[in-house]
């Protein structure tokens, strides 16, 4: 093509400098809302201590989208998928091109979710080993060119240990690891006996969840299936971090209060700043209290901190 126009991201490879605009990203973090994202910008801004240019703002970059919200502060982008599989699948079509095409080397892609727990409480926070649907399948299926294909949906197993071991045991939730259930529907899809139509009994449900909780399901979300699968296809390392808002084993609705949920929503934001300063200082791209560069650093931490940053590639 002589120019490829990212459609959902009003960006183009014709109209606009991509490699000047995003050649320095090495982080992509992706989450439903555009609200959480603005503030996961705003969040990631004050931890890294990026400094915008004088007298600007942060702007939302795909603003005349009216699809997709994207915020980009320094090496991170901060892009709203909207819900399920469809919305995130054509937004990660179109974000790994824009990598290619800004020439952008080994990013790292996050999801940082909601989802509803099984045998785990409201605010803990889970980190996807790896995607099933839901009869269990660990693929994504698609149909294409009226045929059905299948792509595994892998995650990056050494990224789920790195995030795990970041966990601070001072904080007042649990972090665990397993398989997370991705589904077309949050109602009739995730065994709600809540939605507008319910063909099936409380004890059918039960049945259900339990037999999913032997197998390893950990959380229910609607979007990691896709995250997964396309990203591993892609060859594109990635982590779908996601908070329970409740036990699906204890119930289907939520509800705990906003500012309840709100809360809860940091956790996994939290722990992605932690794991991004991180790498940014082991690259000496900032001090270790996280604020301004290499320059601060003593040669002889700088060379310690290169040979860490070795083992955590
Ligand atoms: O909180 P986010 O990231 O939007 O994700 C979860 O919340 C939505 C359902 O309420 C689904 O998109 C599900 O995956
Ligand atoms: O139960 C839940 C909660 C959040 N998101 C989901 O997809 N399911």
């Amino acid at each position: 093509m002589d120019q490829d126009i990212l459609y959902h991201l009003t960006l183009g490879s014709g109209s606009h400098d991509l490699v000047e605009m995003f050649g320095d990203v090495k982080f992509v973090c992706f989450g439903g809302t555009p609200k959480r994202m603005e503030q996961f910008a705003h969040t990631i801004m004050a931890e890294i201590g990026h400094k915008l240019p004088c007298g600007t703002t942060l702007q939302d970059i795909c603003q005349f989208s009216y699809r997709y919200a994207m915020y980009k502060v320094g090496p991170v982008l901060s892009i709203s998928h909207g819900m399920g599989i469809p919305s995130v699948g054509i937004l990660l079509h179109e974000v790994i091109k824009l990598m290619y095409h800004a020439k952008v080397r080994d990013p790292v892609f996050f999801r940082i979710g909601t989802c509803g727990g099984i045998g785990y409480e409201g605010g803990t926070v889970v980190i996807s080993e790896e995607a099933v649907d839901g009869a269990l399948r660990n693929v994504l299926e698609l149909t294409v060119l009226g045929k059905t294909i299948q792509r595994p949906a892998k995650l990056d197993r050494r990224l789920v240990r790195e995030l795990k071991g970041l966990a601070d045991p001072e904080e007042p939730y649990d972090i665990v690891t397993g398989k997370t259930m991705c589904t077309y529907d949050f109602y009739e899809g995730q065994g709600r006996l809540d939605g507008a139509f319910c063909d099936f009994t409380e004890a059918d449900k039960m049945e259900y969840l339990e037999r999913v909780h032997k197998h390893g399901v950990v959380n229910i979300e609607m979007e990691s299936l896709a995250f997964a699968a396309l990203t591993h296809h892609a060859g594109i390392k990635a982590a779908v971090v996601c908070v329970t808002l409740l036990d699906r084993l204890k119930g289907d609705q939520v509800l705990s209060p906003k500012e309840v949920l709100d809360e809860w929503q940091q956790r996994p934001t939290k722990l992605i700043c932690r794991y991004i300063k991180r790498y940014l200082q082991l690259k000496g791209r900032i001090s270790l209290d996280g604020h301004g560069s290499i320059a601060v650093m003593s040669p002889r931490r700088f060379k310690l901190v290169q040979q860490e940053s070795e083992t955590y590639d």
